[in-house]
């Protein structure tokens, strides 16, 4: 059974990395190589997670002129990670070279997907960089130009992807903002919980510090999975 959970390995190095996923199961969950990890520990992280068992998801967002960002995700690509993405708002010559780059890829290809509106964005932080209207209106443009570019899938927030599967329903829908009912909500605008998440028509969950800066993170982890299936763990019966 692999779940739709996507942990985030926001860690500074290997070390901490490593020792997180020592205590995940790559039946039960995929993991998340980002920006901090990968510029500290390199490729060499990407390949011991997956000599772990695990399938990786690559997110570097790529957002550059389309030459820059296709031979980007070749060399991505060829990791052999599981999915990667790049920002939608990169247009659609660049959406398009990344996908044929990933597509021209020996082996099996990446999923390829596009970030839509960071879920630390709302409607005012994206006013003030002059995108007027709506995030889920943003949303759901960058999420068509995705979709006319074939990508694989968008990265949005829970509360889009309804709509999203409605409108596109050959798009995966990867949503981040996870958070716990009554859990901190950092530096997230566009939050929602697991389980209301997978009802709001999420394909797969990104979670970082709800899981990552839990005092028992393995606890977390299932909770959160009891959470999605509709189960309480032993720590939250009532006696
Ligand atoms: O592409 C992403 O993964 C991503 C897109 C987005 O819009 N928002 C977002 O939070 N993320 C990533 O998802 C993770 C969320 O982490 P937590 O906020 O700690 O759960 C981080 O690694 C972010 O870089």
């Amino acid at each position: 059974m692999i779940s739709p959970l996507i942990v985030a390995l926001d860690y500074a190095n290997d070390r901490e990395a490593l020792a997180l996923a020592a205590q995940l199961d790559p039946a039960v969950c995929r993991v998340k190589v980002g920006k901090e990890l990968f510029t500290t520990a390199g490729p060499a992280i990407v390949v011991s997670l997956q000599r772990m068992g695990f399938e990786v998801f690559l997110d570097l967002k790529f957002h550059d002129i389309p030459q820059t960002v296709a031979k980007a995700c070749k060399a991505a690509a060829r990791l052999g990670v599981w999915m990667l993405n790049v920002h939608a708002s990169g247009g659609r010559a660049m959406l398009l070279a990344a996908r044929e780059a990933v597509a021209s890829t020996e082996g099996r290809p990446p999923l390829l997907i596009a970030v839509t509106v960071l879920t630390s964005l709302d409607d005012a932080a994206l006013h003030e960089i002059g995108v007027s209207g709506a995030a889920r209106d943003q949303v759901r443009r960058l999420a068509a130009l995705a979709a006319a570019c074939a990508l694989d899938g968008v990265v949005c927030a829970a509360q889009e992807a309804m709509e999203l599967r409605e409108a596109f329903p050959g798009l995966l829908r990867v949503t981040p903002g996870i958070r716990l009912a009554g859990g901190a909500q950092d530096d997230q605008r566009r939050t929602m919980t697991p389980a209301a998440a997978r009802a709001a028509g999420s394909d797969f969950l990104v979670v970082g510090r709800p899981v990552t800066a839990a005092a028992d993170p393995a606890l977390a982890l299932r909770q959160i999975l009891a959470e999605l299936a509709g189960r309480l763990v032993d720590s939250e019966k009532p006696d």
